[in-house]
C-alpha cells in the first residue's frame, strides 16, 4: 500500500454538454482540492464527446475520497451520465512486460524505470523464450517463461492469465511476437499496449522493414497502439519517425527503427502511467 501523496487525477468522458467543467471544478474545490492542471477536449462545438483530465492537490485525499466519490457519482454519473475515474498518484500502475527474443524495448523500459522516469511498478516480465531471462534478473524483476508451442497457444495464454489475474493494470508488449487471442484480451480485462515497428497504417503485419526497403521509403517509424483482436489495428497512442535513405540496407532500417521503437513505446507507457490516454472508439485522446 502506497501512502497518499495528496496528488490526484480525475478523468471524465462522455456526451458533451454545458456545465460539466463548472461542476467538476465545483466538486473538487468544494472538497478543498487545488486544481493544478486541467485538460479538456470536445469533439464538436455542441453535442459531441467530452474528455477531461484534471490534476489536483488535496492533502486529505485519502480521508476525503469516499465523500468525493459520492459527489462525483451523483453529479457526473447520474446527472450527466458521464464516465469518471479518480486516481491517487501514490498508487503507481502495475505493469506486466511481455517480450520474445528482441531485447531493445524491454531493456529500455526497465532502464527508464530504474532511472525513475516511468511511474510504474513492474510486476512481471513474461516471455515465450528464455533468451531475456538475464535482462529481467539484472533489473530484479520476476521473469516467467511461458513457451507458446505450435497449436497450443490456448494453454500458454491460460498460464499467462493465471499469472496476471488481479496483479496488473496494463500489459505492455515489448516486441512480443505472438498474436494474442480475443479470448485472452477479454479475460485479461486490462489494456494491452503494443509497439509495432512501422508508421501505421503503413506496413501492417510481418516484416515491415523489408517491405519499407522494397518500397524505397525515406522515413521509417514506429507506432504504439492498444491491442485489439485485429492485428495492428488498435487505437494509436504514439508514433514517430526517423529519416532514412537509399543508402540504407534493410539491416540499417532495422537498426535505425529500433531507436524509434524504444522511444515511442516509452512515451506511450509513460502516458498510460500518468493517465493521459483516453479511448475514443477506434482512436485515442492523449493529453
Ligand atoms: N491480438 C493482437 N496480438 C498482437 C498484436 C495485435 O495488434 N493484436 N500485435 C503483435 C505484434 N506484432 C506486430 O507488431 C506481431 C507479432 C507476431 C506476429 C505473428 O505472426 N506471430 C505468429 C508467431 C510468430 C513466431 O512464433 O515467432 C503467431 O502468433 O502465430 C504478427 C505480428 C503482438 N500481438
Amino acid at each position: 500500500m502506497h501512502p497518499t501523496t495528496g496528488k490526484g487525477r480525475l478523468l471524465v468522458s462522455g456526451k458533451d454538454g454545458p456545465g460539466i467543467v463548472a461542476v467538476v471544478s465545483g466538486i473538487l474545490t468544494g472538497h478543498g482540492a487545488n486544481i493544478v492542471s486541467l485538460d479538456q477536449h470536445s469533439t464538436d462545438h455542441e453535442g459531441g464527446r467530452f474528455f477531461q483530465r484534471a490534476v489536483f492537490h488535496l492533502d486529505e485525499l485519502a480521508a476525503r475520497r469516499d465523500a468525493l466519490e459520492v459527489d462525483l457519482h451523483r453529479e457526473l454519473g447520474e446527472r450527466f451520465g458521464l464516465r469518471w475515474s479518480l486516481v491517487d498518484t501514490a498508487t503507481p500502475k502495475r505493469v506486466a512486460l511481455f517480450a520474445s527474443k528482441l531485447d531493445h524495448c524491454l531493456l529500455d523500459l526497465l532502464w527508464r524505470h530504474r532511472r525513475g522516469e516511468l511511474p510504474m511498478d513492474i510486476a512481471h516480465v513474461v516471455s515465450n523464450h528464455t533468451d531475456l531471462a538475464w535482462v529481467s534478473e539484472r533489473f530484479d524483476v520476476p521473469f516467467t517463461h511461458i513457451p507458446v508451442e505450435k497449436g497450443r497457444k490456448q494453454e500458454a495464454e491460460a498460464a499467462q492469465l493465471d499469472l496476471l489475474k488481479g496483479t496488473v493494470d496494463v500489459v505492455v508488449l515489448a516486441r512480443y511476437m505472438q498474436i494474442l487471442s480475443g479470448d485472452f484480451l477479454a479475460a485479461a480485462g486490462v489494456p494491452v499496449i503494443n509497439i509495432h515497428h512501422s508508421f501505421l497504417p503503413a506496413f501492417v503485419g510481418a516484416a515491415p522493414y523489408r517491405k519499407a526497403k522494397e518500397r524505397g521509403v525515406k522515413l521509417v517509424g514506429a507506432t504504439a497502439h492498444f491491442v485489439t483482436e485485429d492485428l495492428d489495428e488498435g487505437p494509436i497512442i504514439e508514433q514517430d519517425v526517423v529519416r532514412v535513405s537509399h543508402t540504407d540496407s534493410t539491416e540499417d532500417l532495422v537498426r535505425r527503427g529500433a531507436d524509434v521503437e524504444r522511444l515511442v513505446l516509452a512515451r506511450a507507457v509513460q502516458a498510460f502511467c500518468e493517465d493521459r490516454i483516453m479511448r475514443d472508439g477506434t482512436t485515442t485522446v492523449v493529453f
